[in-house]
């Protein structure tokens, strides 16, 4: 895992391990917002209006945080306004590759570039940073809006329902301090509690990771005994956010970074719940789980010297998940 320093490559990191063994996750920096008709969003500069074919994502396929953006690009019919090219899941030392010898990973389609951090410095020639996914790459300014998923899913929420006509709103104002706060959360102890826990390089780091993602979850799991999703009767963004989590739990984070007190299949409510989101029109075809388990335990070579690829258990994510039954609240 490497990263750009003034625009060059460099095989080697800085500073994702703070001194106490406890993981550090770097902020995104690149945060323009693409609008209905061009005007600045909360953060960055404007310029950028939602427009059909102007704009390009790049995900992997294995990345929680990428899958998110695919999710709403679902959601709110987006696949013909904003195409997407796949990472090849092993990231090793050139960082994000676009090899295609994977089923799915499809090169990029836009420049025939070789590594994702081609296209940050075709945005920027001196950028220093790492080499996330996703980003949302704009073909008119030749530069990147966005490489935030929570703001790329906020952009995708809205921005460009005037041209698909798809109003569908998973932020919705009424709801939004309620969703905050449990983002808040979820991200905090579930989305990144996961990483947290998993790329911990001491037993405190650990320690203070994993008890919090256990309590999380319990916490969910109770609340799902009483309403049919994170919020009540209505499917919203939390929901979303939740489940590229959920989707990676059993497979990946029980075994690979030691989140093993429970299986998300020994939460009946949770599991439940995962199953129906999954079969959520559109969704299945944005999991590709042969890339996620792929991704993980092929690229962390400190967590997985060995490269060895588990057996995992078989999921069968199309059993009916009888939530329709449940009452809401
Ligand atoms: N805050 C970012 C995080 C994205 C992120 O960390 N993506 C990971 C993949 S799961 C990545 O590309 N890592 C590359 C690296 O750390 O060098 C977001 O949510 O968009």
């Amino acid at each position: 895992m490497g990263q750009l320093v003034g625009g060059i490559w460099q095989d080697a990191r800085i500073n994702t391990v703070k001194s106490d063994g406890s993981f550090d996750r770097a902020s995104s920096v690149m945060r323009n917002w693409v609008t209905p008709d061009g005007q600045p969003g909360p953060t960055g500069r404007g310029g950028f209006a939602a427009e059909s074919g102007r704009y390009h994502l790049y995900v992997s396929y294995a990345c929680p945080w990428a899958h998110r953006t695919l999710i709403f690009r679902q959601l709110k019919q987006l696949s013909d306004h904003i195409p997407v090219s796949v990472v090849h899941p092993d990231m090793l030392g050139s960082g994000w590759a676009f090899e295609k010898d994977e089923h799915g990973a499809t090169g990029d389609d836009l420049f025939g570039s070789d590594f994702m951090h081609q296209i940050y410095t075709r945005a920027d020639p001196s950028h220093t940073g790492l080499v996330t996914v996703p980003v949302l790459w704009d073909k008119a300014q030749e530069t990147i809006v966005s490489n935030e998923s929570a703001e790329i899913i906020r952009m995708f929420n809205s921005a460009f329902d005037g041209l698909t006509g798809n109003t569908d709103d998973f932020w919705p104002a009424e709801l939004r301090d309620g969703i905050d706060a449990v983002n808040a959360r979820v991200y905090d102890t579930i989305n990144n509690g996961v990483y947290k826990a998993g790329f911990a390089t001491s037993q405190s780091a650990y320690d203070a990771a994993v008890g919090p993602l256990f309590e999380s979850l319990d916490w969910l799991e109770d609340r799902l005994s009483t309403q049919r999703y994170l919020l009540g009767d209505r499917v919203t963004e939390a929901d979303w956010r939740l489940l590229t989590t959920l989707l990676r739990f059993d497979s990946v984070y029980h075994l690979h970074f030691k989140c093993n007190r429970a299986r998300l299949i020994d939460y009946v409510n949770l599991w439940d719940y995962t199953r129906e989101l999954y079969q959520w029109p559109g969704i299945a075809a944005t999991v590709n789980m042969e890339h996620i388990v792929r991704h993980y335990h092929y690229s962390h070579e400190t967590i997985n010297p060995n490269r060895i690829i588990p057996i995992n258990p078989i999921v069968n994510w199309s059993a009916p998940h009888g939530r329709d039954q449940r009452g809401a609240a």
